[in-house]
């Protein structure tokens, strides 16, 4: 079961974010540029609001790793957020002077909870008459951690088993990438380079105008991101038993990211769609040995990985907190209001692909950890290689 561990902890404004990871073996490359290079790449994509221009996600080591290489120690970084001296007394986690918090502008109730984010349910939940204390660790700043963390999950996947991640934006509100194009890890740059992370240059040319308009109208936008992970062996996860099921695992790494409510692996719905002819991957003899035929099932079957390319889908719903503001009810008074609105991304699907990126690579790395073992990267290579070797039927 589970070999790797990890958690984050922090706010949205507060001083840092921290995350640890634990299971890792010794050798694994890391370093502060890595996770300062993955944390710039969330930032990008356009439609995100004023704070992913300033904010700047200071990287530190608290622990696990000494002269770039990881020692097979917990692994704790920590993320800070440079918007912290103006939030200082809002989210000190010391008693402030009240008189001090009231003369505060930002410190104002949020008592008019914003449908389809955190706010209401929580509230109602931990019993705060207000929103800032929900607000603050629904926010997905977090996912800064997850990504930090992701950096490192994926310089352990490359090179124990020479696994490589790649994810784009599909689909755009109304705007799709043509179906069935599967960027490698040679388009990565020019991934990033595009405002939405599409390679369709006419998609991406579409994605942006539909952000443009829901900017003008006041609105916010979702879409759909897909995420590849190359080079994954046959017989990751497991047929056995539920929650060893690779499939399930991603699943519910994916649906664990902040606004996505939609995830397929492979073809996913699609498949529920057509005959069962033209559903699966039939198996080929060539002379390379045993292939498919196509990649419909996306890379795993019975929760196991295939050896083929892994391919999972994650859909997310649009930004909550939408600049004209949805109905509502004050919490204070209980008479109908519209929902409090600060400043806030009118699309972060491209953000969202790079988070997904990041819990695909913790979900891969926790179950090669588990199926190799090993506590420094040559032994976990060694194993990986042994198994490969020596598998009867290839
Ligand atoms: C990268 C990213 C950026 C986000 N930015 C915002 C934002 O600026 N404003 C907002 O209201 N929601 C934003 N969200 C979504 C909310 O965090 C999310 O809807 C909220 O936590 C409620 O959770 P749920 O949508 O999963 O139910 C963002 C999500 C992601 C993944
Ligand atoms: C800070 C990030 O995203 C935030 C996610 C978010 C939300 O509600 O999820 C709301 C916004 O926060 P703020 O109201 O402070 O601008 C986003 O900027 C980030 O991704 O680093």
């Amino acid at each position: 079961m589970s070999r790797l561990r990890w958690l984050t902890a922090g706010e949205s404004h507060g001083p840092a974010l921290v995350a640890t990871l634990e299971g890792l073996p010794a050798g694994v490359p890391v370093t502060t540029e890595m996770v300062a290079d993955a944390l710039a790449r969330r930032r990008l994509g356009y439609g995100r609001g004023a704070r992913m221009k300033f904010e700047k996600d200071e990287v530190t080591f608290l622990g696990g790793v000494r002269h770039g290489l990881t020692m097979g120690s917990p692994v704790a970084v920590m993320v800070g957020n440079t918007e912290w001296p103006k939030w200082e007394q809002v989210m000190s986690a010391d008693p402030v002077d009240p008189d001090v918090l009231a003369a505060q502008a930002r410190n104002a109730p949020l008592t008019r909870p914003r449908p389809g984010h955190a706010d209401l349910a929580g509230m109602q939940k931990y019993g705060f008459d207000e929103a800032r204390p929900i607000l603050e660790r629904a926010s997905a700043r977090e996912t800064a951690a997850r990504v930090a963390l992701g950096a490192v999950a994926r310089s352990y996947l490359k090179e124990t088993a020479g696994i490589e991640i790649v994810s784009h934006v599909v689909e755009l509100a109304a705007a799709k990438a043509p179906y069935g194009v599967y960027p490698t890890p040679a388009d990565v740059e020019k991934l990033d380079a595009d405002p939405v992370r599409c390679l369709d240059a006419a998609a991406s040319k579409q994605m942006v105008a539909e952000i443009d308009q829901a900017h003008k109208d006041g609105d916010t936008l979702g879409g759909v991101v897909e995420v590849l992970a190359y080079g994954v062996p046959v017989g990751l996860g497991s047929h056995v038993h539920w929650d060893r099921r690779l499939d399930a695992r991603l699943a519910a790494a994916l649906m664990g990211i902040q606004a996505i409510k939609g995830v397929e692996v492979g073809d996913g719905f699609d498949l529920a769609r057509v005959p069962g002819s033209q559903a699966h991957d039939e198996i080929l003899v060539t002379e390379d040995g045993i292939k498919r035929a196509s990649g419909r099932a996306g890379g795993t079957e019975g929760g196991l990985t295939t050896g083929e390319l892994l391919r999972v889908r994650a859909a997310m719903k649009p930004i909550a907190t939408v600049p004209r503001a949805l109905a509502t009810v004050d919490v204070v008074t209980g008479e109908p209001a519209k929902a409090h609105h600060q400043r806030s991304d009118v699309c972060a699907v491209p953000a969202a692909g790079i988070v997904a990126e990041a819990m695909v690579a913790l979900v891969l790395a926790d179950a090669v950890a588990e199926k190799f073992g090993g506590d420094s990267v040559p032994e976990t290579h060694r194993n990986v290689q042994s198994y490969l070797d020596h598998l009867q039927i290839r």
